[in-house]
């Protein structure tokens, strides 16, 4: 029988008992998307080493150009032209320029570049129309990064940009917390392969297995879709056994109910050193989730009911996961603001997840509930994201304005 808990509590006595994953291996930085650190990445040196320009244009000393204007010029003489890829040797007099393009080294003596849009070069001499002040179109050395600068600390899961800052950096090999494997099992004697064509009265194409190996794909775990077990005890005990041995996290799907034949929850607890942390999250839709330790793996029970499933596995078994691969929790979450387009009833005590499709009413966000049962798969795929109605609201009237998290 369920034992209900909030799942606030949950997630956070899941991730107080749960142990960090800390094997860690070197990854070349292309491989390293989305890989969590296991280390802290400092500089080694400025970036960028030299002071450089951001435009096209002139290096010039900044006072020799005050005052200037389309009327009055200030007239320099253009000494040099500074090469891409090249030191800037030759030293920047009073009254000269160096011709100089965008992310070149500025020569000894500069303190500024004009834009060429505001000058004119006859024959060496150059006229300059707009006056610059000192720093002006230039960066620094060292403005961007600092040598022996904390650029990422341990636990942060790379991004894109952070691959280019290494790559900038000149750091090409990093350590990383090795990806959490995890095995997504469905159950149900009324499953069949999604390649079935037809489906015989009684039969559903299996779609847990390929909507949560995707969803855990997609944030970077190594998942692999385990295929369908019958609801037999013997033969999903075995098959648990088996699983448990191979991986990290063992995701069974189906049978976390109390239905005669939801033996989901004795098989786990047969697993060494099983330890039964959740049966049952105040939580709609998903509540008969099963959340279980064994050992140093995480063992979770699913709610069969496909929306659930998904909606169980991203608002709380992904958290979870993220703290075991030792992921620092994000600061925030990305949402939108929008308006309910009608009542939203719900229940004190219980999180509440509601679908929802988003539209615009000129520069307003229209959020519309897609209010639907849990076996009704369409209503996450109309989704653009979801609303959260926390434990200790009772709904929400039409027209209020929401946090829309999106899918
Ligand atoms: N007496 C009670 N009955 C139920 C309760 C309850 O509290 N008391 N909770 C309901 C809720 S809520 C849910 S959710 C389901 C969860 O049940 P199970 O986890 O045991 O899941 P199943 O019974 O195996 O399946 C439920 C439903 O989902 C379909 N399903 C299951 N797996 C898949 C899959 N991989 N792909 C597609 N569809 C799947 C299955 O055919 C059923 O229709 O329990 C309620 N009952
Ligand atoms: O978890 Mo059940 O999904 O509330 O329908």
């Amino acid at each position: 029988m369920f034992c209900i808990k909030p799942v606030s509590q949950v997630v956070n006595e899941c991730k107080a008992i749960i142990k960090q994953k800390n094997k860690s291996r070197a990854v070349k930085i292309e491989n390293a998307l989305g890989a969590v650190l296991a280390e802290d990445i400092i500089s080694i040196e400025d970036m960028p080493s030299f002071a450089r320009s951001t435009v096209d244009g002139y290096a010039v000393k900044a006072e020799d150009t005050f005052g200037s204007s389309e009327n009055m010029p200030s007239f320099l003489e253009v000494t040099n032209e500074i090469l891409m890829g090249k030191e800037a040797k030759e030293p920047l007099d009073f009254g000269k320029a160096q011709k100089i393009a965008t992310g070149g080294m500025l020569p000894p003596g500069s303190d500024a570049v004009v834009m060429q849009e505001y000058t004119e070069n006859i024959d060496s001499m150059l006229s300059i129309y707009k006056a610059v002040s000192p720093g002006e179109n230039v960066i620094k050395a060292g403005e961007d990064i600092q040598q022996e600068q904390v650029i990422f600390t341990k636990g942060h899961k790379l991004r894109a940009q952070d691959i280019g800052i290494l790559a900038a950096m000149g750091i090409t090999l990093v350590n990383i917390i090795e990806s959490i494997t995890v095995a997504v099992l469905s159950t149900g004697d009324e499953l069949v392969d999604p390649n079935t064509k037809v489906l015989k009265q009684g039969q559903v194409r299996d779609t847990n297995g390929y909507s949560v190996t995707a969803f855990l794909r997609k944030n970077n775990y190594l998942a692999d879709y385990v295929g369908i077990c019958i609801d037999d005890y013997k033969l999903l005990h075995d098959r648990v056994h088996e699983l448990y041995l191979e991986y990290d996290v063992v995701i069974i799907s189906g049978g976390s109910s109390v239905g005669a034949k939801d033996v989901t929850s004795d098989i786990i607890q047969t697993l060494p050193e099983a330890q039964l942390l959740v049966h049952g999250i105040a939580i709609k839709p998903g509540k008969p989730t099963i959340i279980a330790t064994s050992k140093n793996k995480l063992v979770i029970g699913l709610p069969g009911h496909p929306v659930s499933a998904l909606v169980v596995m991203q608002h709380v078994i992904s958290p979870i996961i993220a703290s075991m691969q030792g992921a620092k929790p994000p600061a925030f979450e990305p949402t939108i603001r929008a308006y309910v387009k009608q009542n939203i009833d719900s229940q004190t005590g219980r999180t509440d997840i509601i679908r929802v499709r988003c539209s615009t009413d000129g520069d307003k966000i229209i959020a519309e509930p897609l209010l639907s049962k849990a076996g009704v798969f369409s209503s996450l795929v109309k989704a653009d994201g979801y609303i959260i109605i926390s434990e200790s609201v009772e709904g929400i009237t039409k027209d209020s304005e929401v946090n829309v998290h999106l899918y």
